[in-house]
């Protein structure tokens, strides 16, 4: 992927009440495997390294809510602005904290390109940020786009079809959306009241007020946003699919032990999101910490050490500081390699019986802790 070469910032509208979802907290402050969704969505952005400051905009009931969060889950480079009563009005207080003193916030530094991405669209992904802020930086404008699922048509004021728009002519228009800071600035002071309330396309102001045609790049399916009640359970599944699919493998710094680690994330790479890496269990690594609050829930952690129980207590022991919600199981294969000459396995009975017990007292937290014992040789490659 080719670097950035602007500075870039981010602003999440958030403000919103959710009355499509109903219920009595708004949609972006639902929980999805115990984190609410508006944590996934400032999430994705935070993986980002070129995304500078994340702006996220809530209402003033719900500021409070929202700093909790930003502790809770350890977000780095966010500023809470407090909303407006629309969408577009929210937008526009986000956009503010790059351009004016506020007496509530800080003035940031102001980014050459800035993207404006739904708080309640998670699944957004860097290539698509990447697509779009290069496009902004070309076109002045650019935002995501998707076919479209139903024909549009208009009715007349009798009740009955007036009109219908040819299918492939017209297209979903989604976010992210990504503009030169100045043009959606400019756009956003030139709108009226009307458009401020009842407006509903960021790319539109820019080209109404600024002249600009925006660059309408292809998304991906999962860049919908969540709406009704039935998305919410959408989320949750694609979430826990996406756990399903990643795996972390640990093993200790041993070369002989590091080859299997190496040879087999070379094997499984293909088919999921595998990570491996290679540390001592007794120091608290910041690269393991960073697996946990990202929410990986499958690990392999290969050793060829004789008190294996040592081991996996230790990983247990970090997993549990690390905070992350235990709501869905977290599964931790213990293989030990066992490549000494000598035939018998060297880790002993005794041992084989703590881990049981050891398994059977994690069980209860939602940790489910496996043994896999293997005689091998291993040759080292050259
Ligand atoms: N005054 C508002 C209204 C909406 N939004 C945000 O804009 C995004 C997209 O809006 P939408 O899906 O319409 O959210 P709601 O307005 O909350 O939903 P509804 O229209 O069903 O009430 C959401 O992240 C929402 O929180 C906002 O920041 N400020
Ligand atoms: O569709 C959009 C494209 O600009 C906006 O992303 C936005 O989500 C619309 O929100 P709402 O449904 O509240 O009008």
């Amino acid at each position: 992927m080719e670097p950035v070469s602007a500075a870039v910032s981010a602003v999440l509208p958030a403000g919103g009440s959710g009355e499509r979802l109903g219920g009595a907290t708004p949609k972006q402050f639902c929980g999805l495997q115990g984190r609410p969704l508006v944590s996934y969505a400032v999430r994705a952005m935070e993986r980002v390294s070129w995304i500078s400051d994340i702006i996220v905009v809530v209402s003033p009931e719900n500021i409070e809510t929202m700093k909790s969060i930003i502790e809770k889950y350890g977000h780095k480079r966010v500023t809470v602005v407090k909303g407006g009563i629309t969408r577009h009005r929210s937008i526009f207080n986000g956009l503010k904290v790059f351009a004016e003193n506020q007496s509530s916030n800080r003035l940031l530094q102001k980014p050459e390109v800035v993207i404006i991405h739904d708080a309640v669209r998670p699944f957004v992904e860097e290539d698509i940020l990447l697509k779009v802020v290069t496009a902004a930086k070309d076109h002045g404008a650019a935002g995501a786009i998707r076919p479209l699922v139903s024909t549009v048509i208009a009715s007349g004021e009798d009740g009955c079809l007036d009109h219908s728009l040819e299918r492939a002519r017209y297209r979903a228009s989604e976010m992210p959306q990504a503009f030169l800071f100045d043009i959606i600035y400019q756009a956003y002071q030139q709108c009226t009241d009307h458009d401020l309330d009842y407006g509903t396309e960021c790319l539109h102001l820019a080209l109404k007020y600024c002249k600009t045609n925006a660059k309408l790049v292809e998304g991906t399916a999962d860049l919908w946003k969540v709406t009704y009640k039935r998305d919410l359970y959408a989320a949750e599944s694609i979430i826990k699919d996406n756990l399903s699919q990643q795996i972390c493998i640990i093993t200790d710094l041993k070369e002989a032990v590091a080859q299997v680690g190496f040879l087999l994330h070379e094997s499984l790479k293909s088919q999921v999101k595998v990570e491996a890496i290679s540390i001592s269990l007794s120091k608290n690594d910041s690269h393991l910490q960073n697996i946990f609050s990202g929410e990986c829930y499958n690990f392999l952690c290969i050793n060829d050490k004789e008190y294996a129980t040592e081991e996996i207590q230790q990983l247990v022991d970090m997993l549990e500081k690390s905070n992350i919600p235990l709501l869905y199981p977290v599964v931790l294969i213990l293989v030990h390699l066992s490549i000494s000459e000598n035939i018998s396995f060297s880790i002993g009975l005794e041992e084989l019986t703590k881990i049981k017990k050891f398994a059977r007292e994690v069980k209860k937290k939602n940790i489910l802790v496996y043994g896999l014992l293997i005689q091998c040789k291993v040759f080292l490659l050259p």
